[in-house]
C-alpha cells in the first residue's frame, strides 16, 4: 500500500545540511535540462555538476558541459562524438559517444540524477542510476509508464530516493506532508487542458503539428508538449502517479484547470485539502528535489494571485480528449498496457509531427495497439527492465504495422 511513500521517505536527511551537491543530468540540452542549468547556475555554487549527457546536438551539449563546468559530456548519438570532442577540446572535459556513453555518465559517482532524457530512451540510463543507488529527481515519466514497478522495486531494494520533478507530483509530493497513504481519500492532479481547450472534437481532429505545439502555459519538448494537448500527458501521469506514490487508479483525479496555478492537490479522509501552488516554471520543483529537504533560493517566476485572479476547474471532456481515457483504462486493465501505451503513444506523436496521422488519429492508434496486445497476449507485465522494453519493442512493431497498412483504428486522415 505504502510502496511509493517508502520511495520517497521524508524522514532521514542522507547528507550533511548546506554541503555542497554531486549532480548528474541526462538530458541536459533540452527543457528541463536547460531549467536545470539556470538553477545550478543561480545557486551560489551549491552543486558540483560530474556529468551531463544529451541526444543528438554535441554544440549543445558541449555548451551546457562548459557553462555548468561538468567533467564528463556523454551523447546518444555515436555520430556526433567528432564534434562532440572538438567543441570541448582544451575544456579537460571528457567527451564519449553511444548508448554506453549515456550511461557510463548516469553511473558517475554524484548525490542526485536529474532524469531529463525525453521519452523511452531514459529508461536505461536512468534505471542504470537507480540500480547503483542514486538518488534520481525524475522528469522523465516515461520510464515510470514503461517499467513503473520495476523501477519502484529497485528503488525500495537499493533504498535509494525517487524524487518527482513533473510539476503534478512534486506539487502533491509537497502537498502530502509526512501523510500515511491510508488517510488520502484523493490526488488531484491538475491538467492545463493545452492549446484545444475550448475547441470542438472536429477542429481537434484536423489540429496541426504547429498549433499542437503552442502550449498555453509551458515551453517544453516537443513531445510532451503534443501529449499535452491531447491530455496523453495527463494520462501518463496519473500512470506515473500511481507507481511514485503507490496510489490505486480509484484514487487518482484529473482537473482541467487552465491556469496551472495549482499542480496538485491532496483530499485526506477527514475532509482536509492541501495543495502544491507556483507560477508555472519548473525551475520551481527541480530546485525542490535538488536541494531536498533544504530549501534553494531561485529566480523562477513568483506567483500572483492577484494577477491572476480567477481559478478555474473543470472536469476533463473525455469525448473531446479520448487520449486520457486510453491511458486510464490501460492503468485500470494493468498487465503490461502501460507500457504499450508508452511505446504506441512516442510512435504515434512522432508520425503525427512528420504529418503521416491526424491528431484525432494518435489516440486512435494508441488504443489499436493496446487492442491487438491484449488480443495476442504480448502485453504481460514486466518484470524486469528487459521485459519491459521487449514489450515495448513488439508495441512499436505493431503501431509501425497499422500505421503502414493504414489497418485496425480507422482510416488514417492527413491534416
Ligand atoms: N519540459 C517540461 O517542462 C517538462 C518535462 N517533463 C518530462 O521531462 C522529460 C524531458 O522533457 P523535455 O525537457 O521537455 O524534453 P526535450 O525534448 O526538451 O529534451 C530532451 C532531452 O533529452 C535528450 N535526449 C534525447 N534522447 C536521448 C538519449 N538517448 N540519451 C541522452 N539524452 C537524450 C535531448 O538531447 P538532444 O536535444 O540533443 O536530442 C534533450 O537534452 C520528458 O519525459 C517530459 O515528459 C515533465 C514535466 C515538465
Ligand atoms: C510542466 C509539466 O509538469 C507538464 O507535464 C505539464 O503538466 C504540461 O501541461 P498539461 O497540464 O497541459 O499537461
Ligand atoms: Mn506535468
Amino acid at each position: 500500500m505504502t510502496l511509493g511513500f517508502d520511495v520517497q521517505d521524508k524522514t532521514v536527511p542522507r547528507r550533511k545540511p548546506g554541503a555542497r551537491r554531486s549532480v548528474v543530468i541526462l538530458g541536459a540540452t533540452g527543457s528541463i535540462g536547460t531549467s536545470t542549468a539556470d538553477v545550478i547556475l543561480n545557486s551560489n555554487g551549491a552543486f558540483d555538476v560530474v556529468a551531463v549527457a544529451g541526444g543528438r546536438d554535441p554544440i549543445a551539449l558541449a555548451k551546457v558541459a562548459r557553462e555548468l563546468g561538468a567533467r564528463f559530456a556523454a551523447l546518444a548519438d555515436p555520430s556526433g562524438y567528432d564534434a562532440l570532442k572538438e567543441a570541448l577540446q582544451g575544456t579537460g572535459i571528457k567527451a564519449a559517444a553511444g548508448r554506453e556513453a549515456v550511461i557510463e555518465a548516469a553511473l558517475q559517482p554524484a548525490d542526485i540524477v536529474v532524469g531529463a532524457i525525453a521519452g523511452t530512451a531514459g529508461v536505461e540510463p536512468t534505471y542504470a542510476a537507480l540500480s547503483a543507488g542514486r538518488t534520481v529527481a525524475l522528469a522523465n515519466k516515461e520510464c515510470l509508464v514503461c517499467a513503473g514497478a520495476v523501477f519502484i522495486h529497485q528503488a525500495k531494494a537499493m533504498g535509494t530516493r525517487l524524487l518527482p520533478v513533473d510539476s503534478e507530483h512534486n506539487a502533491i509530493f509537497q502537498a502530502l506532508g509526512d501523510a500515511d497513504s491510508d488517510t488520502i481519500e484523493m490526488m488531484t492532479l491538475t491538467a492545463s487542458g493545452g492549446p484545444f481547450r475550448s475547441w470542438t472534437a472536429e477542429a481537434i481532429a484536423k489540429a496541426t503539428p504547429e498549433q499542437a505545439l503552442k502550449h498555453p502555459n509551458w515551453a517544453m519538448g516537443s513531445k510532451v508538449t503534443i501529449d499535452s494537448a491531447g491530455l496523453m500527458n495527463k494520462g501518463l501521469e496519473v500512470i506515473e502517479a500511481h507507481h511514485i506514490f503507490g496510489i490505486e487508479a480509484e484514487r487518482l483525479d484529473v482537473l482541467v484547470h487552465a491556469q496551472s496555478v495549482v499542480h496538485g492537490l491532496v483530499a485526506f479522509r477527514d475532509g482536509s485539502v492541501t495543495a502544491g501552488l507556483a507560477a508555472p516554471d519548473m525551475r520551481v520543483p527541480i530546485a525542490h528535489c535538488l536541494s531536498y529537504p533544504e530549501r534553494l533560493t531561485t529566480r523562477a517566476r513568483r506567483l500572483d494571485l492577484a494577477a491572476v485572479g480567477q481559478l478555474t476547474f473543470e472536469r476533463p471532456d473525455f469525448d473531446r480528449f479520448p487520449a486520457l481515457r486510453v491511458a486510464l483504462d490501460a492503468l485500470r486493465t494493468g498487465q503490461g498496457l502501460p507500457t504499450v501505451l508508452n511505446a504506441a503513444n512516442e510512435v504515434a506523436v512522432e508520425a503525427f509531427l512528420n504529418r503521416r496521422i491526424s491528431f484525432h488519429d494518435i489516440a486512435r492508434l494508441v488504443e489499436a495497439c493496446c487492442e491487438a496486445a491484449l488480443r495476442d497476449g504480448t502485453a504481460a507485465e514486466p518484470a524486469s527492465i528487459e521485459e519491459a522494453l521487449a514489450v515495448d519493442h513488439i508495441a512499436r512493431e505493431s503501431a509501425r504495422t497499422l500505421l503502414a497498412r493504414g489497418e485496425g483504428f480507422g482510416k488514417l486522415t492527413t491534416c
